[in-house]
C-alpha cells in the first residue's frame, strides 16, 4: 500500500524499460499484464487464482458494471476491490471504447454519448464527467479519461475531429477527476497512425498533467506493422517519468514488439477469451486444442510451465474435456494462459534487468519458428 501514486523508471534496455507503479492497493511491476475481469470477474478464474498466476492488477470495464450491477450498488457495498475479492490494483476503462463496440443506437455529441444498453435497451448518457465519477464509485486505482477511439482505416479528417475531442474530454475528465493518494488517472493519446496527430494529442495531454498515458487507438484494425510504426513515433515523444499503456493488446509477439518500444502496461481480452474457445498460448505459438492430433498425447501443453494445467494434465485430457465442453477445460485453459501471459511479462522484466533483452527477443521468436511440437 502507498500513500502517493507514483512511477518508478528502474533500468532500460533500448528503449525497453523496466519500472514499477506504486498505488493505494500496491504496486505493479513492469512491464505488465492485466488481465480483464470484465463483470468484475476473470471469468472461469477465482481471484486467487488470478493473482497466482502473477497479475498484480487487474482491469474492469466501466460500461459493463454500470449497467450491472450498477457504480452506485457496488459503492455501497464497498467498492469493486471488495465486491470481487481482489485487494491488489484496479484499472478501470472509462466506457467510452465499449459503448461504441456494444451499446445499440450511440450517438455522439460535444457532451458524451447517448446509447441503448445492449442488454434491456434503457437509455444512458456518459459523459467525461459520469464516467470519471462512476470509476471513483468503483474506487478504480487508475481512472481513465473518456475518450473517442475512431475504427481504423478513417480518413485524416475524421481521426483528427475524434483526437480533438479526445483532448476537449481529457480536459473535463481531469477536471472531474477527485485526487486521493495512491490513485491515479491517465490520459489517451490519440491520432490514429498519423505522427503529426499523435505528437499533437501527447502535447495537449501533458499539458493538463496526468499520473500516467495511454496509446488508444491502436489495436482496432490497423495490423501488427502499423501499430509498431505508429509506436516507434509515438512513445519517443510520450514523458519518460510516467507509465506508458497500450490500451488492448495484445498477442503475445505483440507484446514483445510494444515493450522494445517502450511501452510498459497492457491489457487483453485474448489470453482469457482464448482459454473459453479451446485456443492455448505456449512458448511456441498458439495450440487448437479441438484438434484431434491431441486426443491421445500424454504429454502437458508445455513441458516447461509450471502452470496447475501443465503439471497435472495431459494434452488427451484436455481435448476430452473440450469436446465434451466440460467447464474444467475452460478453466484450465484459461489458468494456463494467463499464467504463460505473466511468465512472458516476467522474462521480459527480468531481461531488461540483466540487459538481455534483445536476446530474449531472438529466443522469443526462434521458439516460435519451431512451432508446437
Ligand atoms: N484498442 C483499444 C482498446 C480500448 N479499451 C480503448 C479504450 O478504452 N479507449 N480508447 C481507445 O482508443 C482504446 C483502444
Amino acid at each position: 500500500m502507498t500513500d502517493t501514486f507514483k512511477f518508478e523508471l528502474l533500468g532500460t534496455d533500448g528503449k525497453a524499460r523496466r519500472g514499477r507503479v506504486h498505488t493505494a492497493h500496491g504496486a505493479i511491476n513492469t512491464p505488465a499484464f492485466m488481465p480483464v475481469g470484465t463483470a468484475a470477474t476473470v471469468k472461469a478464474m477465482m481471484p486467487e487464482s488470478v493473482a497466482e498466476t502473477g497479475a498484480e492488477i487487474l482491469l474492469g470495464n466501466t460500461y459493463h458494471l454500470m449497467l450491472r450491477p450498477g457504480a452506485e450498488r457496488i459503492e455501497k457495498l464497498g467498492g469493486l476491490h471488495k465486491f470481487m475479492n481482489w485487494d491488489k490494483p484496479i484499472l478501470t476503462d472509462s466506457g467510452g471504447f465499449q459503448v461504441m463496440s456494444l451499446a445499440q443506437l450511440r450517438k455522439i455529441t460535444e457532451d458524451g454519448v447517448r446509447f441503448r444498453s445492449h442488454i434491456d435497451g434503457a437509455y444512458y448518457d456518459l459523459t467525461p464527467e459520469s464516467s470519471t465519477e462512476i470509476q471513483r464509485q468503483l474506487d478504480a486505482d487508475i481512472t481513465m479519461c473518456f475518450d473517442e477511439c475512431p475504427a481504423l482505416p478513417a480518413p485524416k479528417e475524421r481521426v483528427n475531429e475524434a483526437m480533438q475531442l479526445s483532448m476537449r474530454w481529457a480536459r473535463r475528465s481531469r477536471e472531474a477527476f477527485t485526487h486521493r493518494p495512491g490513485y491515479g488517472q491517465f490520459g489517451i493519446v490519440q491520432g490514429g497512425t498519423e505522427k503529426d496527430l499523435r505528437e499533437e494529442s501527447v502535447e495537449k495531454l501533458t499539458e493538463i498533467g496526468f499520473e500516467g498515458y495511454a496509446i488508444g487507438g491502436l489495436a482496432v484494425g490497423e495490423g501488427q506493422e502499423l501499430m509498431f510504426s505508429t509506436l516507434d513515433f509515438t512513445t519517443p515523444v510520450m514523458p519518460t517519468d510516467k507509465p506508458r499503456y497500450l490500451m488492448g493488446v495484445g498477442k503475445p509477439d505483440d507484446l514483445v514488439g510494444a515493450v522494445a518500444r517502450g511501452v510498459d502496461m497492457f491489457d487483453c481480452v485474448l489470453p482469457s477469451r482464448s482459454g473459453r474457445t479451446a485456443e492455448a498460448w505456449t512458448r511456441r505459438g498458439s495450440v487448437n486444442l479441438r484438434n484431434a492430433r491431441h486426443k491421445d498425447d500424454p504429454r502437458p501443453l508445455d513441458e516447461n510451465c509450471t502452470c496447475p494445467c501443465c503439471k497435472n494434465y495431459s494434452r488427451a485430457y484436455l481435448y476430452h474435456l473440450t469436446k465434451t465442453k466440460e467447464i474444467l477445460g475452460l478453466m484450465l485453459l484459461t489458468w494456463h494462459n494467463l499464467h504463460y501471459y505473466q511468465e512472458l511479462m516476467a522474462g521480459m522484466r527480468t531481461a531488461i534487468e540483466e540487459e538481455t533483452f534483445d536476446k530474449f527477443v531472438v529466443d522469443f521468436h526462434a521458439l516460435r519458428e519451431q512451432g508446437d511440437i
